[in-house]
């Protein structure tokens, strides 16, 4: 009995037991699905969070990124960095002064004597020179840049002269007959006149256009020429015989050391797309599909020489001993016609080739004799002209997509002489 009663009374205790127990299993099982469920929803909740900032720093980054490269962009133009420039002692290092400097010719001579050491001031009234053929060396310590027509004198403190300022294209040379006159006559006047006092050899970029429609063929240096004295082109070419003319007046009278560059048919980089001459007129042509325009039959003739060749040989007749008019040129002569055929095949273009009427006065054949510049100078011309028209390509077709991003495409301008009254001054 007593055992019984004493058994019920364990099982009671433990059956009480036992369900606390339960009830506390049950408290903590409720308790850790809660705190499962909170830690989820916590994590849930930041992973959303995180998920959402991830997208706005992504956004932000979107936005920063462009802003960023131009940061370093404008970092990278004021640590400009300059082509290779050798180093010169005082004593070889020359001043020198490049009228014309940011033209076509002007600015990749300017390349060249830069990079050669020497100090360059570069003179232009920016009629047809650019900014931009000569804006990677400004700020260079041996470069300056004046604007400034040659028309007015200049005073500066330099060994040499290369005079170049004069516009040289038919079409922007006849656009102001007076104004080319004035350039290449008041304008020489000028330089050799700077070149007295300073006492600085100058080197006038004459051209092979004194020597007129010329009945001598190929042209050396000892024909006097052929010119029309009141027709459209006489404006430069008795400009450019007026300014041979000057510079020999100055070298007898006064001394004034002088050389005489009689520059034929050049072409290369930095020719303006508005430029006008034959070159730059059919590559332009050419790469936007349009009708190549030959002037007359296309029979004329012409040899073309490329920049960097013109470049050397203007450098080696400043240097040398050669007082006396000398033909820088390339003496490989072709029509006008065989020359549109040979771009249209470079360029691979479809463009059809368009006769026009005639250019008054336009040399019906020109091709230089350099026997002179290769005896005295030893210089002659060695960039085939494939080579040359490769590379002037590639630089039409790189200023077209220039162009084109900055929404103008200036069509070449035709030569034709300007009817009315046009300015200067
Ligand atoms: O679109 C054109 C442009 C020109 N031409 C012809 O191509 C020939 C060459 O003409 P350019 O205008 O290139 O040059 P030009 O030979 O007439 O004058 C040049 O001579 C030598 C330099 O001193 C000067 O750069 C420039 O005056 C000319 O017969 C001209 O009539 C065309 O048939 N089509």
């Amino acid at each position: 009995m007593v055992s019984k009663a004493l058994l019920r009374l364990v099982s009671a205790v433990n059956r009480r037991r036992m369900k606390l127990l339960l009830g506390i299993a049950l408290l903590a099982y409720v308790a850790s699905v809660w705190g499962n469920f909170v830690n989820m929803s916590f994590l849930l909740n930041r992973s959303m969070q995180e998920n959402g900032e991830l997208k706005i720093e992504s956004k932000i980054e979107e936005i920063v990124e462009p802003l960023r490269e131009k940061i370093r962009d404008l970092e990278k133009s004021f640590t400009q960095k300059y082509p290779p420039v050798k180093f010169l002692s005082e004593k070889d290092r020359k001043r020198i002064l490049i009228t014309g400097g940011a033209g076509f010719v002007g600015s990749h001579l300017t390349d060249k004597l830069m990079m050669d050491g020497h100090e360059v001031t570069v003179v232009d009234n920016f009629f047809t020179g650019r900014k931009r053929n000569v804006e990677h060396w400004i700020g260079h310590e041996n470069f300056e840049l004046i604007n400034h027509d040659v028309v007015e004198p200049l005073y500066i403190e330099v060994d040499q002269i290369y005079h170049l300022a004069s516009p040289a294209s038919p079409p922007n040379y006849m656009y102001n007959p007076i104004k080319t006159l004035k350039t290449n006559a008041i304008g020489t006047l000028n330089m050799l006149g700077l070149a007295k006092r300073v006492g600085a050899r100058l080197l006038l970029a004459s051209t092979s256009e004194v020597y007129g429609d010329p009945e001598v063929h190929p042209q050396s240096e000892d024909y006097w020429g052929h010119v029309n004295p009141i027709g459209p082109r006489a404006c430069y070419d008795e400009g450019k015989r007026v300014a041979e003319t000057m510079c020999y007046a100055y070298m007898k009278q006064e001394g004034v050391e002088v050389r005489v560059a009689r520059i034929f048919n050049t072409f290369g980089p930095r020719m303006h797309m508005n430029d006008g001459r034959v070159v730059s007129n059919f590559i332009l042509q050419a790469l936007q599909g349009e009708p190549l325009t030959v002037y007359g039959s296309g029979s004329q003739t012409r040899a073309f020489q490329y920049v960097s060749d013109l470049v050397n040989g203007l450098v080696a007749l400043m240097n040398s001993n050669v007082s006396s008019p000398v033909n820088l040129g390339n003496p490989e002569e072709h029509t006008i016609l065989e020359f549109a055929q040979l771009i249209k095949n470079l360029v691979g273009s479809g463009s059809e080739i368009q006769f026009l009427s005639e250019a008054q006065d336009d040399p019906q054949k020109r091709k230089p004799d350099i026997r002179k510049a290769k005896m005295m100078l030893a210089w002659e011309p060695v960039v085939p002209l494939e080579e040359g028209l490769n590379k002037a390509i590639h630089y039409f077709r790189k200023e077209l997509e220039y162009q084109a991003n900055n929404q103008y495409i200036p069509k070449p301008k035709p030569a034709r002489i300007k009817k009315g009254r046009t300015r200067h001054n």
